[in-house]
Parts: C-alpha cells; structure tokens; sequence
C-alpha cells in the first residue's frame, strides 16, 4: 500500500473533496486526521469509515480562517497519531457573487478561509515536518481557477492562484528539508460547492459540454491524484501542479 505507516492530515474533511480524499488515503493505508468547521456529523461519519478500514482516524473542529486553528489542528494530530507525513490544505468556500456589487464581507472571509487559512495551516504542518527531520509531503487543493477566471468567482480564482504561488515558493524554502510541494488543479467536481451553481441545468449542460471525458468529475476522482503526491513514488516531485479537469481546460475548441 502506497501510504502504509504514513500519518496524512487534511483540512476540510468533513465533506466533498477532503472526505474523499481523506477516507482514501486510508484505503492506501494511512492514519488521517481531519479539521473541519461545522459538520460534526460528517466528520464523524468520515472518521467511522478511516476506522473501518482498520488505520486510526481522528476529527479536530476549527475554522482555518483563525491561525490559532493551525496550530492547534497539528497539536492535536500528533499527540493522537506522533507525527505528520503529509498535508493537503483542502478547506475551501466559493460563495458565487457577481463582481461590481462584491460585498466587503464576501470577499474578505474568501479570502481569509481559503488562502490566509492555507499559510498558517501549511507553516504549523511544515514545522512540524522540519521538527520530525525526515521530509514530507504539502498538497494544496487549489484549481483549475488558478489558470482561468470566473464571472462570480471574482474573489475566489485570486485565491486558487494564490495557493499555487505559495506551494512554489514554499517547495524552494522546504526543499533543504525534503519537504515537497504540490497543487492539484481539480476541475468542476460535484459536491455542495456547486450545487446551487449547477442546479442551473443550462450552466451544468454546458459545463458537461466542454469536458472531453465527457463528464463532472466527482470527489474520488481526486483520491488517485493525491495518493501519488503524497506517497514516495513522487519523491522527485515538487513545486508542480496537476490539473483533474477531465480534460476542460485545454478545450478551447
Ligand atoms: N468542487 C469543485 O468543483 C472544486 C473544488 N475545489 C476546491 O476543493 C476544496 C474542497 O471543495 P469541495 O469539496 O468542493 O467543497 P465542499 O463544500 O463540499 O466541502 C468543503 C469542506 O471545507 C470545510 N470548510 C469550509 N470552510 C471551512 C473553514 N473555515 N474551516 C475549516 N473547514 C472549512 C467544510 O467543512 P464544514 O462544513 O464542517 O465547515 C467541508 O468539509 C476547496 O478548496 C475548493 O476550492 C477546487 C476546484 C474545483
Ligand atoms: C465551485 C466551482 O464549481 C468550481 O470551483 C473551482 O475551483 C472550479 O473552477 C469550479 O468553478
């Protein structure tokens, strides 16, 4: 198994993306633990299924958007699990919102929860790694939104490119430690993100239009992508993104 013995945290786990990605790095066999803000019921759920598989699992609650929350989300997995192999920064809002009548409020929290979130997140995870002295695995779940715009996305896209910039540059400061760092760009992926956005058939049938593998891609379909990042096959691996976009992005026409 790829992530045998290896301890994977990852942010925002409760649902969509970060559950999936969560309860498959245990199917690679990983012990996980995984913050979330709100869902008690769905971390839970989550951490039932880690512990069904036979690896420990643990859910800590804290909203990323408080530093405090970093610090304290890495405390609290290593005294329930010893150390930090890998982190997937996943936690993520997109609230849709038209750009000439942004709310400040909107705007800011955006901000706040998926990228100022992100920094302290990755910096509490990196220093632990840098304690433990034998390497790691950061994985930002950034977006095929780091390449291109949205109309209503026009707070969140600054944030998924934003997030990419921070795994470059951190891949150069963490490089000395053998600490590696990667984006994964998904593309639209069906989870409560996007179900109001999606509910709109018109905007969902043309979003399935320009998807060569002629889908919407769902939470699983990010689990093969992050088991390779965080395993040793990627041991060369770093400052590099991957997109999981079924093939949306390079389809001009
Ligand atoms: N779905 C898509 O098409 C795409 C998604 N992404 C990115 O993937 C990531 C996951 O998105 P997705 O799974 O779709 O979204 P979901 O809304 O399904 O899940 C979001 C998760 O993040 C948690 N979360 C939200 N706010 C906070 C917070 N302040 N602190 C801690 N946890 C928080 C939620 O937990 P709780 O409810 O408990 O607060 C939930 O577990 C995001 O970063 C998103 O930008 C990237 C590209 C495409
Ligand atoms: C939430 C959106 O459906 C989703 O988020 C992203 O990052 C993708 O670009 C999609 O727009």
């Amino acid at each position: 198994m790829l992530l045998e013995g290896k301890t994977v945290l990852v942010t925002g786990a409760s649902a969509g993306i970060g559950r999936a990605v969560a309860i498959g790095c245990a199917r690679h066999g990983a012990n996980v633990a995984l913050n979330f803000s709100r869902d008690v019921d769905g971390a839970n759920a989550a951490v039932a299924e880690i512990e069904a598989l036979g690896r420990k699992g643990i859910a800590v609650q804290g909203d990323v958007s408080d530093p405090a929350t970093a610090t304290a989300f890495i405390a609290k997995a290593v005294e329930a699990l010893g150390r930090v192999d890998v982190f997937v920064n996943n936690a993520g809002i997109c609230p849709f919102h038209a750009f000439l009548d942004m709310p400040v409020d909107t705007f800011e929290r955006t901000m706040k929860v998926n990228l100022h979130g992100a920094y302290f997140m990755v910096q509490a995870a990196a220093n632990q790694m840098v304690k433990q002295g034998d390497g790691g695995s950061i994985i930002a779940m950034s977006s095929i939104s780091a390449l291109v715009g949205g109309e209503y996305q026009t707070h969140y896209t600054p944030t998924k490119a934003g997030l990419h910039s921070l795994m470059q540059s951190v891949a150069i400061a963490l490089g000395k430690h053998n600490i590696r760092c990667n984006s994964l760009f998904p593309g639209t992926i069906l989870t409560d993100i996007n179900k109001d956005d999606l509910a709109d058939q018109a905007k969902r049938t043309y979003m399935e239009g320009r998807i060569p593998l002629g889908r919407l891609g769902q939470p699983e379909d990010l689990v093969g992508p992050t088991v390779f990042l965080a395993s040793d096959l990627a041991q060369y691996v770093t400052g590099a993104s991957l997109l999981v976009d079924g093939g949306a992005y390079v389809n001009l026409q």
